[in-house]
């Protein structure tokens, strides 16, 4: 039988996405011999190891000296943070890697805490939930997903081929990216719908307060979608809105120049415009599903 690709993982914030990649490394062979949860609510931890996730759990960052691939899974803006209390505990060969939504604020936060000898690729699994915590993740979160690499010039490229290993043993697609392009990407297909979601629903609870109506309780299916996407952990994307500021702004400004084209449309009964818009958009969808297929 062949070592697994690492002997102990460490998963620093152990909630959907971290305890996803545990029970990854319980169900897949191949990826590693144990995982160790690091996360500073001791409750957190408790749940960890009474649901069997890992072999051991505590609030104590010097956890991670024990380990040859250590994932941060928490929240980007303890990122700065983590990295200096953890620094100092990687072991000379450890891949160092993270799973947060936004690369270059953590390339930012990580790499001036990242001692010599430990390889640190920055990595973003495009796959997720509305849920939080270690009891909302699952072993399939990843499969068929991309997950983006954005290694710095100068990696150890056995280093990013392991981790990539690893990734592809989730179930996961690997692309390599620079990681100001995974911002810009992310900017209009992550982030801009997630505050477009927030604002919806925002919207829609103030005018239900204001109109004294149910604007909720009649809402149809799209609007529902929405509530879901609304319902996404708050801490998390301040963090993300707060550190993908440029590129969010950006894609905002376009979105608003684009509403308000439609805005005049509909004003001005350009009914061809509308047309051509949707019948665009019904084509972007179709696509993504046949790719999907193929
Ligand atoms: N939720 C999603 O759909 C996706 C999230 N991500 C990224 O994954 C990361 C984690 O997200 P989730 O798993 O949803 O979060 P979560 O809210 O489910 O879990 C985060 C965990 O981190 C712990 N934590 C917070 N600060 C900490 C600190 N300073 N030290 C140690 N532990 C700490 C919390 O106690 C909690 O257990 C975020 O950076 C997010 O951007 C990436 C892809 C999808
Ligand atoms: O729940 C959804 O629809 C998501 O879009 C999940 C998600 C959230 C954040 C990411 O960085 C990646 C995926």
């Amino acid at each position: 039988m062949t070592a697994p690709l690492f002997n102990k993982v460490a998963i620093v914030g152990f909630g959907l996405i971290g305890s996803s990649i545990a029970r990854c490394v319980a169900e897949y062979p191949g990826l590693a011999n144990g995982v160790i949860c690091v996360d500073r609510s001791q409750a957190v931890c408790d749940r960890v190891l009474a649901l069997g996730l890992a072999q051991q759990a505590g609030t104590d960052p010097a956890l991670v000296s024990q380990c040859d691939l250590v994932v941060l899974a928490t929240p980007i803006g303890a990122f700065a943070d983590l990295g200096a209390v953890i620094g100092p505990h990687l072991r000379e060969g450890t891949i160092l890697t993270d799973v947060g939504s936004v690369k270059q604020s953590v390339i930012r936060d990580i790499a001036p805490h990242v001692p010599d000898g430990v390889h640190f690729i920055p990595g973003h699994p495009l796959a997720g939930t509305e849920h939080s915590g270690p009891d909302s993740g699952f072993a399939l979160l990843f499969k068929g997903r991309w997950c983006i690499l954005t290694p710095t010039p100068g990696t150890n490229q056995a280093a990013v081929d392991r981790l990539s290993a690893f990734w592809s043993g989730c179930g996961s697609m690997i692309e390599v990216m620079e990681p100001g392009h995974h911002d810009r990407v992310l900017a209009i297909t992550s982030h801009l719908p997630h505050l477009i979601a927030y604002t919806i629903v925002g919207t829609a609870t103030d005018l239900e307060d204001h109109l004294q109506s149910e604007v909720i309780r009649f809402s149809a299916t799209g609007f529902r979608d929405f509530t879901r996407i609304a319902a996404s952990d708050p801490t998390m994307w301040r963090d993300i809105f707060l550190n993908n500021r440029e590129a969010v702004l950006e894609v905002i400004q376009r979105f608003t120049e684009d509403l308000t084209a439609l805005q005049r449309a509909i004003r001005w009964g350009e009914g061809d415009k509308l047309h051509e818009l949707f019948t665009r958009t019904r084509a972007v969808r179709r696509s993504i599903i046949d790719a999907k297929q193929a």
